[in-house]
C-alpha cells in the first residue's frame, strides 16, 4: 500500500502558496498561476474536499504597485508594502474564484490572535463557519500590525498553526522546488528528491537550508511546519507548485513531492494551542523526580519538585519547565506569579496557604495546562 493513500483520503486541506512561487520572480503576482491553482481548488471542493488557502505575496505585490525594486529594510516600509499588496492579493483570488461561483474570505492573523484563547476559539469558529458555507478562506499574516516579538515571519509556520486550528488532515506547502532534497538544489544541482519521511525527523531537518531572495524561511521552516502540523495529526506535503495540475494530481494519489507523515498521536486541541504560544515569560527548573513524573506519568507539577525560578511572570503566564541540565521538557500555564513561586518552591503543597496567605491551587502547573515538548 502506498503512503499516498493518506493524501487521497484527506478531506480537509490547508494549501500554502509561498512567495517564491507566487511572485513571478519579484515582478508582482503571477496571476496566471493563481488562476490555475484556483481552478484546481475549485475541483477539489466539488469532490468534497474542504480547502483553506494560506497565501503569501502581499509584500511583493505591494512593492510592485509602489514601484519599489528593492525589498525595503525598514519594518514600517515592509508593513506599508504589505498593506498595499494585500489588496491585490485578495482581488486576484476573488476574481479567479468568481469564475467558479465561489466566494472567498480574507482572514489576517497574527501570533497574538492565536495566543489568546478567546481569539483563538473565535478564529477557529469563523473558519469552520466559512468552510461549511463553501467559502474559501484566504489567510495571510496580519503584516501591518505585527512586531518582531509576535511575527510568524514565514507563512509556513502560520499554515501549520492553521492546520492545527481547523484540524486539517493535510498541509500542502507549494513552493518553487519539487520538494525536499538531500541538499539545497540551488547550490547542488545534482541533489536528490526525498519522497517521504517522518515529520519531525532531525535527520531530515539537518538537510534543510535557507530560502531564496523572495521567500522567507526556506526548507527549514517547512520542516518545522511539518512538525507543528503533526501535533494535530496532519500530514505534510512539500511540493513544486509549478507542476501542471499539481493539486488534483496529488488528490489522485500521484507520488509527487515530499510526504512527511505525522506519526504521533494527535494532542488535544487545548494542548496544541498551548504548545503553539510564542511568548514564554520564564522558566522553572525541576528536580530529577519531578522531571520523571511529568515525562512518564503525565502528572501535574507540584511546587515541591521545583529547584529554581527564572524570570518575572504573572499567574496564568506561559513558562518553560527545564530539567537539571537545562533541557526544556514541557511548558505550561503557571498558577502563581514569579514572586509567589519563589516562596513556595521546594515546599509541600499543604504549606502554600500559610506561606502566601491563600491557596487556590496545590499544583504549580496543572496537567491540563501542561504540554510535554
Ligand atoms: N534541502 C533543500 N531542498 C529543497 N530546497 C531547499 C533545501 N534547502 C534550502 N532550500 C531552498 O528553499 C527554497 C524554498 O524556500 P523559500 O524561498 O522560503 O520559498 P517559499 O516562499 O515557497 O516559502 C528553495 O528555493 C531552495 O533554494
Ligand atoms: N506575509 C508575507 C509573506 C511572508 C513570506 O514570504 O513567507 P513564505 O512564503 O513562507 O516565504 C507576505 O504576504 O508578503
Amino acid at each position: 500500500m502506498s503512503d499516498r493513500d493518506v493524501v487521497q483520503k484527506a478531506r480537509r486541506w490547508v494549501v500554502k502558496i509561498g512567495s517564491a512561487l507566487l511572485t513571478a520572480d519579484g515582478r508582482g503576482l503571477d496571476r496566471e498561476s493563481i488562476g490555475q491553482w484556483v481552478s484546481q481548488v475549485a475541483q477539489l471542493l466539488e469532490q468534497g474536499v474542504e480547502v483553506v488557502l494560506v497565501s503569501s505575496g502581499a509584500v511583493a505585490e505591494g512593492m510592485s504597485r509602489l514601484g519599489w525594486r528593492k525589498r525595503p529594510s525598514s519594518v514600517h516600509e515592509l508593513q506599508a508594502a504589505a498593506a498595499v499588496g494585500q489588496m491585490g492579493l485578495v482581488q486576484a483570488y476573488e476574481f479567479q474564484f468568481q469564475q467558479f461561483n465561489r466566494h472567498t474570505a480574507q482572514v489576517l492573523l497574527d501570533h497574538d490572535d492565536l495566543s489568546n484563547r478567546e481569539r483563538y476559539l473565535n478564529a477557529r469558529n469563523t473558519l469552520q463557519s466559512l468552510m461549511s458555507l463553501g467559502v474559501v478562506p484566504v489567510i495571510n499574516e496580519n503584516d501591518t500590525v505585527v512586531t518582531d516579538e509576535i511575527r510568524f515571519g514565514d507563512n509556513d509556520s502560520l499554515a501549520a498553526m492553521v492546520a492545527n486550528l481547523i484540524d486539517a488532515d493535510l498541509l500542502v506547502i507549494l513552493t518553487d522546488q519539487h520538494g525536499l532534497y538531500d541538499a539545497d538544489p540551488r547550490k547542488h544541482p545534482k541533489a536528490n528528491l526525498i519522497f517521504h519521511g517522518k515529520a519531525g525527523d532531525p535527520a531530515l531537518e539537518a538537510l534543510a537550508g535557507e530560502g531564496g531572495a523572495l521567500g522567507r524561511g526556506g526548507m527549514t521552516t517547512k520542516l518545522k511546519a511539518a512538525r507543528l502540523a503533526a501535533r494535530s495529526g496532519a500530514n505534510t506535503l512539500i511540493v513544486g507548485g509549478r507542476a501542471e495540475n499539481i493539486l488534483t494530481r496529488l488528490a489522485e494519489g500521484e507520488e509527487l513531492g515530499t510526504l512527511l507523515l505525522a506519526e504521533q498521536e494527535p494532542i488535544a486541541a487545548r494542548k496544541q494551542w498551548l504548545a503553539g504560544r510564542l511568548q514564554v515569560r520564564g522558566s522553572v527548573t525541576l528536580d530529577h523526580g519531578a522531571t520523571q513524573v511529568l515525562q512518564q506519568q503525565g502528572k501535574s507539577l507540584l511546587p515541591v519538585g521545583v529547584k529554581f525560578v527564572v524570570g518575572d511572570f504573572n499567574r496564568g503566564d506561559l513558562v518553560r519547565c527545564v530539567d537539571e541540565d537545562g533541557n526544556e521538557i514541557a511548558r505550561g500555564l503557571i498558577n502563581y506569579s514569579a514572586v509567589e513561586s519563589r516562596k513556595i518552591i521546594g515546599k509541600n503543597s499543604e504549606l502554600i496557604s500559610s506561606i502566601l496567605g491563600y491557596c487556590d491551587h496545590k499544583e504549580l502547573i496543572h496537567r491540563d495546562n501542561l504540554v510535554l515538548v
